[in-house]
């Protein structure tokens, strides 16, 4: 255990009547505690460009919302819930929450203190963090805000083969325990806001610090990006996404690492089956929050195939859609080990940095926490697709 942030066996009943104690001296909640209205709030407070970065494809991200609706939970009653465990493990990690910080790049667009506020919270929580290649802070850095804190790896798979080498031993050498290669951005998305607002945050010089303090980058220029950054810019944008990728291809990952592999952005059963083929560690179900493919399957609907396919082989996590505790109850019960948090924790972000994340963390996990033992689970492990009821809109 942390410290008193950390999650107990009886976190929500904690968290619940530490609010209501507080609200007897006065002191309401700063940070909206329903995600809706901290949307709300973070969208309200970001420039144009940030919270139009933000977003994605409304259709995408409506279709990962609404599929969790028609899932819902059949709660049992008796069974003694006075202790619940949370904790879950994968491969060899032990996690104290079947929950991660989801990789977000340039946080700096959001908070001058970006990832390292992240790490920060993500310390006090024993919340795992999973860092994107694009961040605006160094994978060493963050690696020193999270201390001990589990930590993983997104890696961009670039054009240059040395340079993600290159990450992977720098990630491997500041204590990450996982690599995760995201599939489903081997180009940016027709973002209609971002080019509307003629915005992309790269060619401004953010989320580019993994890339400018890394020797193979540097080498690759004639200038240092602190004299030429425009330049430097430039190279970046030539390399950083590489469409020509396959799936023979990470067989190379493999050879310069030994660290478990997960794949991120799997959506088809056959290509869940391909992982296992190649050998891959893991899985993350996930369509980018609705960013990448219009009119893409919901995530969450994507789950229960991928879960019968995969049958246990190899774990199984979950991102896009996430953002209440009940989110996370379903999708445990469809089949995923554990799940990514995304947006929720970057508008904690954008409100109170480094407390707001913090905050948004405390409060999806003693959701989770107060949700599982109202349906009648005293583990995360006795979930499965007994707890839920599909319940088809009547059309
Ligand atoms: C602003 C933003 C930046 C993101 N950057 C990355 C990234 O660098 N690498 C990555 O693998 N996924 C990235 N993602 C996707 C998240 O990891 C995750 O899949 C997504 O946020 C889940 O959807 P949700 O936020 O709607 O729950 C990004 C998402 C957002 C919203
Ligand atoms: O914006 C994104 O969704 C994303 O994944 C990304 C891609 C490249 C750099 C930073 C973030």
């Amino acid at each position: 255990m942390k410290d008193e942030q950390s999650i107990s066996p009886s976190h929500g009943l904690t968290r619940q009547m530490q609010v209501y104690l507080q609200g007897l001296q006065g002191q309401r909640p700063s940070l909206p505690v329903s995600p809706d209205v901290l949307e709300q709030r973070a969208v309200e407070q970001l420039s144009l460009e940030a919270s139009g970065y933000l977003a994605g494809m409304d259709d995408t991200m409506r279709a990962n919302l609404e599929a969790f609706q028609r899932w819902r939970i059949v709660p049992r009653m008796l069974r003694d819930v006075s202790q619940r465990q949370l904790s879950t493990s994968i491969l060899k990690m032990q996690l104290p929450v079947p929950l991660l910080l989801a990789p977000i790049g340039v946080q700096s667009i959001i908070h001058p203190e970006a990832e390292l506020a992240v790490a920060r919270a993500a310390h006090s929580t024993n919340v795992p963090m999973i860092l994107s290649t694009a961040s605006s802070r160094t994978l060493e850095e963050v690696a020193l805000a999270l201390g001990d804190t589990q930590r993983w790896f997104q890696l961009y798979w670039s054009k240059n083969p040395d340079l993600n080498a290159s990450f992977v031993r720098r990630a491997e050498q500041a204590g990450y325990g996982a690599i995760v290669v995201t599939l489903d951005t081997l180009l940016l998305s027709w973002r209609e806001q971002d080019i509307q607002n003629a915005y992309l945050p790269f060619l401004l010089g953010e989320g580019l610090a993994n890339y400018f303090s890394d020797p193979v980058f540097r080498q690759a220029l004639l200038q240092p990006p602190e004299e030429n950054p425009v330049t430097a810019v430039r190279y970046f944008t030539d390399i950083f996404l590489n469409p020509s990728l396959t799936w023979e291809q990470l067989g190379f990952l493999r050879q310069h690492t030994s660290l478990p592999i997960f794949l991120k952005g799997i959506l088809h059963p056959d290509d869940a089956c391909k992982a296992i083929d190649i050998g891959m560690d893991g899985i993350i179900v996930s369509n980018h929050g609705g960013r990448q493919v219009g009119g893409a399957i919901a995530a969450l609907d994507a789950l229960p195939a991928i879960a019968q396919a995969v049958n246990k082989q190899l774990p199984l996590l979950f991102d896009s859609g996430i953002r209440r505790g009940s989110d996370i109850l379903k999708a445990l019960a469809l089949g995923a080990q554990a799940v990514l948090l995304g947006r929720p924790y970057i508008w904690g972000l954008a409100l109170e940095g480094e407390q707001g994340v913090q905050t948004v963390l405390q409060n999806i996990l003693a959701d989770l926490d107060l949700t599982l033992a109202l349906s009648g689970y005293s583990s995360i492990s006795q979930l499965d697709s007994s707890t839920l009821v599909n319940a088809q809109p009547v059309h």
